[in-house]
C-alpha cells in the first residue's frame, strides 16, 4: 500500500518503504474533465497487531476502500475479509 500511494502521489516508488504504523496520509491534485479534484488517501498499517487498535476508525466517511494484496501471498487474499468494518454497518450501505 505505501509503495503504490507513494508512487502516485509522490510520482516515484520509495527507495526504502518501512511497515506503516497505524496510518499514513498522502494526496494529490487530478483533473478529471477539467474539474480539479484533491484525492486524499489514508494508507493503514498491513500489520494486525497496528489494524485492530485504529484502523478501523478511518472507514468512517470515505468514498472508496481500496483492498490490496500481494499476488505471490494468497493468504494475504484470503486474510482481506478480516479487514472489513466491523462497527456502523448503516454507514456502508453503498459497500459492492
Ligand atoms: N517485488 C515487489 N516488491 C514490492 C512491490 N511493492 C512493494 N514491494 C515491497 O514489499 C515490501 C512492503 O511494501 P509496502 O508498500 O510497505 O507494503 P504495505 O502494504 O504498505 O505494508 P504495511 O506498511 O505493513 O501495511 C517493501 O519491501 C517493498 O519494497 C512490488 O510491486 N513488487
Amino acid at each position: 500500500k505505501t509503495c503504490l500511494t507513494h508512487r502516485l502521489c509522490a510520482g516515484e516508488f520509495p527507495c526504502r518503504a518501512d511497515a506503516t504504523i497505524g496510518v499514513d496520509f498522502r494526496e494529490r491534485l487530478l483533473d478529471v474533465d477539467g474539474e480539479k479534484i484533491k484525492l486524499q488517501l489514508w494508507d493503514t498499517a498491513g500489520q494486525e497487531r497496528f489494524r485492530k487498535s485504529m484502523v478501523q476508525h478511518y472507514y468512517r466517511n470515505v468514498h472508496a476502500v481500496l483492498f490490496i494484496y500481494d499476488v505471490t501471498s494468497p493468504a494475504s487474499f484470503t486474510g482481506l475479509t478480516c479487514n472489513l468494518p466491523q462497527e456502523e454497518p448503516q454507514q456502508h450501505e453503498n459497500v459492492i
